[in-house]
């Protein structure tokens, strides 16, 4: 892609959520929560255990139901009036803490099954594949670094692996914004390392945001965090504005996540 197009998709908007709220009885798990995307922006979200993180994700891809507030996908999407089958058809791929890999099909076969045109896993078993979604999976295999494996049982890959696989499941669907709970979670530090060269290859294809906790990984791949407390938004910024802000540091304080100051080295 040309740079010129390229920087033009980055300014455009494919998320845009105002003063969202989700009520559970009677406590605020989102209050009135603003959050905006771009186009192929690597955005995480990050805040202290409880801070509404996950609830955000939920809501994005209509697990969750909000009580108030807007959230407009792609400029015409109402996430909230719409049922999780058709935001995923829309073009929200999510992808859980918990690996859900098909563990007695090879790599290749759940990648196989996964692909958007690809009723389930009856059609696996029926069908042949053209060229076209033959060279889909070669090239998501290389992708999440699995074309040595793609012959292997799901259920025989490490714990990376099997992370990597299920997100190329989800990437397998072609989504325009891959939501991701804590990627890295057990992970060695080489496969973190892997992870995040992955995040920054599947930008090129998507805007992703992801909730995590690790804030060395947050520092090394993030360009915008955003900072939530409470169900609601607390700051936004670079990682260096989001480690210099107050309200952030004092959120931190006596708690036993690691603030995200704490990451960088003589800051
Ligand atoms: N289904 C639910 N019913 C009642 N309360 C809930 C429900 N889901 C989440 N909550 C509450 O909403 C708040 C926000 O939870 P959420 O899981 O979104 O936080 P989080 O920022 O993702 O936290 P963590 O980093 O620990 O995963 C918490 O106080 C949680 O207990």
């Amino acid at each position: 892609m040309k740079k010129k197009e390229l920087s033009r998709q980055q300014s455009k908007k494919i998320l845009q959520c105002e003063n969202v709220s989700v009520k559970f009885d009677d406590f605020l798990a989102l209050n009135s929560f603003s959050f905006q995307l771009k186009e192929h922006e690597l955005h995480f979200l990050i805040g202290p255990n409880g801070a509404g993180k996950t609830t955000f994700l939920d809501v994005l891809c209509g697990k969750t139901k909000s009580s108030a507030g807007k959230l407009l996908f792609k400029k015409e999407y109402d996430l909230s009036k719409m049922k999780e089958y058709q935001i995923a058809r829309h073009g929200i791929g999510r992808k859980f803490q918990a690996p859900s890999i098909f563990p007695h099909l090879t790599v290749f076969e759940n990648l196989e099954v996964s692909m958007k045109q690809k009723k389930g896993l009856f059609s696996i078993l029926t069908a042949s594949l053209s060229d076209s979604e033959n060279e889909r999976i070669t090239n998501q295999l290389r992708t999440i670094g699995l074309t040595n494996e793609k012959d292997k049982k799901a259920i025989n890959l490490s714990h990376g692996q099997k992370q990597w696989l299920e997100i190329g499941m989800v990437m397998m669907q072609e989504p325009d914004l891959l939501l991701l709970d804590e990627p890295i979670a057990g992970m060695t530090e080489e496969e973190e390392e892997t992870t995040g060269h992955l995040l920054r290859e599947l930008k090129k294809e998507c805007s992703i945001i992801v909730v995590e906790h690790d804030m060395e990984f947050v520092e090394k791949y993030s360009e915008r965090v955003t900072v939530m407390h409470e169900g609601s938004l607390l700051c936004e910024g670079s990682m260096r504005e989001v480690q210099q802000n107050e309200q952030v540091m004092e959120v931190y304080l006596g708690r036993k996540e690691v603030p995200p100051y704490a990451a960088t080295s003589g800051t």
